[in-house]
């Protein structure tokens, strides 16, 4: 029988429609939304938007079963940091966090994922990678052998990392990029689209080309 899993989702925009189709393939459903943007708008039909935070701890405490509901957080793009954050907002909150694995994907069993990671249709995690927590593996990107990847990172759709490449917190590999073996991308990186990585990346540069080269700094994260 399936175990149909409510969540709660963080975050009502594009993201949240990708998170809902992930959702609804393991057999769960998402019963409400909530976004700390007073401008945002309802991004699934029928699902209510209910609010910020002040709206969720009101919410929960009316809630049937509060401790079986479970939180995802349905923010892409770079802000990993803002994932990881709003993932322990709900966790502090009592909802359970825990990685969503499209059944369409494939995750070798040697593989170690963190909580609240979201592992997307096609995508490809290889044997011995350790992923974090509140990390983004988009549509059809693949990481290869003994990867290390860390908490909120984003690897946008298509994006490959050939084997033991490490990704430092918060780096986004943009879509399509490539990363070649045993290569390190630093904290809260940026790699552009289409980008073929050839060399180490330090922490806070956006990269991007064919080879790819440092383009500017970021803030540091
Ligand atoms: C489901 C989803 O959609 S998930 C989201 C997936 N999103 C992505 O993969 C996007 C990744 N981000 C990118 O590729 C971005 O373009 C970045 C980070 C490389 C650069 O962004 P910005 O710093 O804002 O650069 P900006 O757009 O102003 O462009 C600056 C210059 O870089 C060039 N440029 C931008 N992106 C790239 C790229 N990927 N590769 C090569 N050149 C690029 C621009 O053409 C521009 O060139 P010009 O100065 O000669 O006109």
């Amino acid at each position: 029988m399936t175990d149909c899993k409510r969540y709660v989702l963080w975050g009502s925009a594009g993201h949240a429609k990708v998170l809902d189709e992930a959702i609804r393939a393991v057999g769960s459903k998402v019963i409400a939304l909530f976004d700390n943007d007073p401008n945002a708008q309802p991004a699934l039909p029928n699902i209510p938007l209910i609010g910020g935070k002040q709206e969720l701890t009101k919410w929960l405490q009316n809630a049937q079963d509060p401790h079986g509901i479970y939180g995802l957080v349905a923010i892409g793009g770079n802000r990993g940091q803002d994932r990881l954050q709003l993932q322990e907002l709900l966790a502090n909150h009592g909802l359970r966090i825990e990685a969503l694995v499209h059944p369409r994907s494939f995750v070798a069993d040697s593989a170690r994922i963190g909580s609240g990671s979201q592992i997307l249709a096609m995508a490809v995690i290889a044997a011995d990678v350790t992923l974090g927590s509140a990390c983004i593996v988009n549509h059809k990107a693949s990481i290869d052998h003994e990867c290390r990847v860390g908490d909120g990172v984003h690897l946008a759709p298509g994006a490959t990392l050939c084997g033991c490449v490490t990704i430092e917190p918060f780096a986004m590999i943009g879509a399509g990029a490539v990363v070649l073996p045993r290569l390190h991308i630093g904290r809260g990186s940026i790699v552009g689209a289409g980008a073929v990585v050839t060399r180490d990346v330090p922490d806070g540069v956006v990269v991007a080309g064919n080879p790819a080269t440092i383009r500017r700094s970021l803030p540091s994260i």
